[in-house]
């Protein structure tokens, strides 16, 4: 099973580049850009990685991410990740990048974009994985501060796919980004937030209803309700879970209780993710074979699976049908 795992074809559609950030490669930036890090060795840094919520493990990601200063810092961290990618046969790619995290800190819009789009560029050319961009709002921040970076982003639209929202849920409404999302969806930008992870079942409401989301990041809490349950059905909205994130942040206890395939069973089109791989323990192939190992998922479940994670991408249909006849022939041969 780990092998079919290993070369299943798949695409990841829930990943915060910010929160890639291996120990190693952390300590190498913060020592090139002279910045001190209250750790004073790997062992150390993964020793702090234990989190009892999402606050917990946000302020040690945003203090992370606080080492990242020029195009060449953004340019190694993004290509050091689609090297992971490419060695576990992820075909493609949907990375969120969270500018607000860098430009509060006096990082230029343009050092982000730039570094990480450079990445993807180069990585599509010599690792053959193909990637989008999805630029997120930061909800512990207000609206106005989003309105500023959508400002920004406009001169690199071309760069990027998709809005998401992420950050502390709780107390931060997706009704809170209502406007900005309606002036990102007129600028050309897909819709999609993070909703119902330690949100309950009425932020995924709100999500779907009034920010219009093609796509829900997490959504675990959404099972709390069976009307939004068969509207997420019906509206063929797909659900980026992530199993290792989930047990990381105490959203679920256990990942033998994790609801993944009562998601699955109710109908619901569900992709399999890493989220932030630096800190929960795991890269996506991780995910994938400790989910089937705990529910016992059968080859076609996962084959269902990474399925969904082409069909739900936000590629076009030609790229979406390229993927998805490799994955055929895969489990044609593999089963
Ligand atoms: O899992 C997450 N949830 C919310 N915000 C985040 N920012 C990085 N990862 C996450
Ligand atoms: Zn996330």
């Amino acid at each position: 099973m780990k092998v079919f795992v290993e070369n299943l074809p798949k695409a990841e559609l829930h990943l915060h580049i910010e929160g890639t950030f291996e120990p190693e490669l952390m300590f190498k930036i913060a020592q090139r850009n002279n910045i001190n890090i209250p750790y004073s060795s790997v062992k150390e840094i993964e020793a702090a990685y234990k989190f009892n919520c999402l606050q917990d493990f946000l302020n040690i990601y945003f203090e992370g991410a606080g080492v990242l200063i020029t195009e060449q810092d953004f340019y190694d961290l993004t290509y050091s990740y689609l090297q992971k990618c490419a060695s576990q046969n992820v075909r493609h790619t949907e990375i969120m990048f969270d500018p607000q995290t860098h430009t509060e800190r006096g990082i230029k819009f343009e050092t982000v974009i730039n570094g990480i789009s450079k990445a993807c560029e180069d990585a599509e050319d010599k690792l053959g994985v193909s990637s989008l961009l999805i630029m997120s709002y930061l909800r512990h921040l207000s609206e106005e501060e989003a309105f500023k970076t959508l400002q920004q982003s406009l001169k690199y639209k071309n760069k990027i796919t998709a809005i998401g929202l992420d950050s502390s849920e709780k107390g931060n409404p997706p009704s809170k980004f209502k406007s900005v999302f309606e002036a990102s969806v007129k600028e050309g930008y897909i819709p999609l937030a993070h909703a119902g992870e330690e949100g309950s079942s009425d932020y995924v409401w709100e999500a779907i209803d009034i920010l219009g989301i093609k796509r829900i990041d997490h959504g675990n809490n959404a099972l709390q309700d069976e009307n939004l349950v068969k509207e997420i059905i019906a509206r063929d909205i797909a659900l980026t879970v992530c199993p290792l994130s989930n047990t990381a942040l105490q959203v679920v206890d256990n990942l033998k209780n994790h609801p993944l395939k009562k998601m699955m069973n109710a109908g619901l089109k569900v992709t399999v993710n890493s989220d932030d791989p630096a800190y929960f323990g795991g890269q996506i192939n991780k995910n994938y074979f400790e989910i089937q190992q705990a529910l016992n998922l059968t080859k076609y479940d996962l084959y269902q699976l990474a399925k969904n994670s082409f069909k739900y991408s936000l590629l076009n249909d030609l790229q979406k049908q390229q993927y998805l006849n490799e994955l055929e022939v895969y489990y044609l041969n593999n089963n």
